[in-house]
């Protein structure tokens, strides 16, 4: 049986049509990959979520797990799937134990192994010493750090999260990231929206790429690493304009305070010309600053987009 759950050519519509928010998507999601669901603002990558947990419904396509539709079936997507949203409901008056705790009681957890497996996942997201504090006293951090708990408790077979580290502080957003390499391993199925490309490269193994509601890009985030290992970003400040035909390849110019400022990317085998070039601009007193750097990942971002 095909364990991989499916979109096929799924669209949705807003404003009768005035909006596209998802046009013709069509995935794959495989149990123990975590793909990252990235593009800028409004590129549809919420619309697609929520389809896919069977709150929105789709204008037109499918979407298929082990033979269910979870658009005919959306009780069905409800019970297979754990959605982590953007915007979490305020917490107030319960305590972050009892917040896991009523969500383990839907997933059936038994009494018996409630207190154990909160602990657990306090442990593991480093969260113990606020177990029993009421909501609305947690850091937005911890709020969402509970949010990311109330998700992964009793874990269903698809686990959705819709920007899981926004406002979570730079060591539990590895932790975070540990634990759902932990749940991929297990066999899940782990989608991530997230605007955080340095997290995408380093912690998940795909990535899709959605412009305007649009896939742009599906590939493992290994390409996207050796492209950015081939590749280098050469900035260059100078009083004088450049000959442009002897720049390989001119992504923008701008000219700021009077002087005019080159980003330039490089490919690792025009890097030796491009010095040369260089030296040559600064002998004649043309180039006033430069530096060489990695290619910034949202450089790269921008290009395969049309932001
Ligand atoms: N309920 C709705 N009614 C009308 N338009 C909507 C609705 N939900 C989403 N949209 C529009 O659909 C488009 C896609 O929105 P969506 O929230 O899916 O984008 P996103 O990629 O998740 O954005 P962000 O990164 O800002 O969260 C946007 O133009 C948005 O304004």
């Amino acid at each position: 049986m095909v364990t991989s759950l499916s979109t096929y050519s799924i669209s949705k519509n807003y404003k009768h049509g005035r909006i596209n928010a998802n046009k013709n998507i069509t995935v794959d999601f495989s149990p123990g990959e975590i793909t990252a669901l990235t593009g800028h603002n409004g590129a549809g990558k919420t619309t697609l979520l929520k389809q896919i947990m069977g709150v929105v419904k789709p204008d037109s396509g499918s979407i298929t797990y082990r033979g269910i539709s979870f658009i005919r079936e959306s009780n069905k997507a409800r019970e297979l799937i754990a959605m982590m949203p953007q915007f979490h409901a305020p917490l107030v008056g319960v305590t972050l134990r009892q917040a896991i705790e009523a969500v383990g009681k839907i997933r059936g957890i038994s009494h018996l192994e409630m207190n154990e497996s909160i602990d657990q996942i306090a442990h593991d997201l480093k969260i113990e010493k606020w177990l029993n504090i009421p909501g609305q006293k947690l850091s937005g951090g911890l709020q969402r750090l509970t949010s990311f708990a109330m998700t992964v408790v009793a874990p269903p077979p698809i686990l959705l999260f819709d920007e899981p580290t926004n406002d979570v502080d730079p060591v539990r957003r590895i932790i975070v990231w540990e634990y759902l390499r932990k749940l991929a391993n297990n066999d899940h199925i782990i989608v991530v929206v997230t605007h955080n490309l340095f997290e995408v490269e380093r912690y998940a193994d795909r990535y899709i790429l959605l412009n305007e509601g649009k896939v742009t890009q599906d590939e493992h985030t290994s390409i996207l690493r050796k492209e950015l290992l081939s590749s280098s970003l050469l900035s260059i400040t100078s009083n004088k304009p450049l000959d442009e035909a002897k720049i390989p390849d001119n992504l923008n110019t701008n000219i700021k305070d009077g002087a005019l400022e080159y980003s330039i990317h490089l490919t690792n085998d025009q890097i030796p010309k491009a010095i040369e070039w260089l030296l040559q601009g600064i002998k004649s007193n043309k180039i006033t600053h430069y530096s060489l750097s990695p290619f910034p990942l949202d450089m790269l971002y921008r290009g395969l987009t049309d932001g």
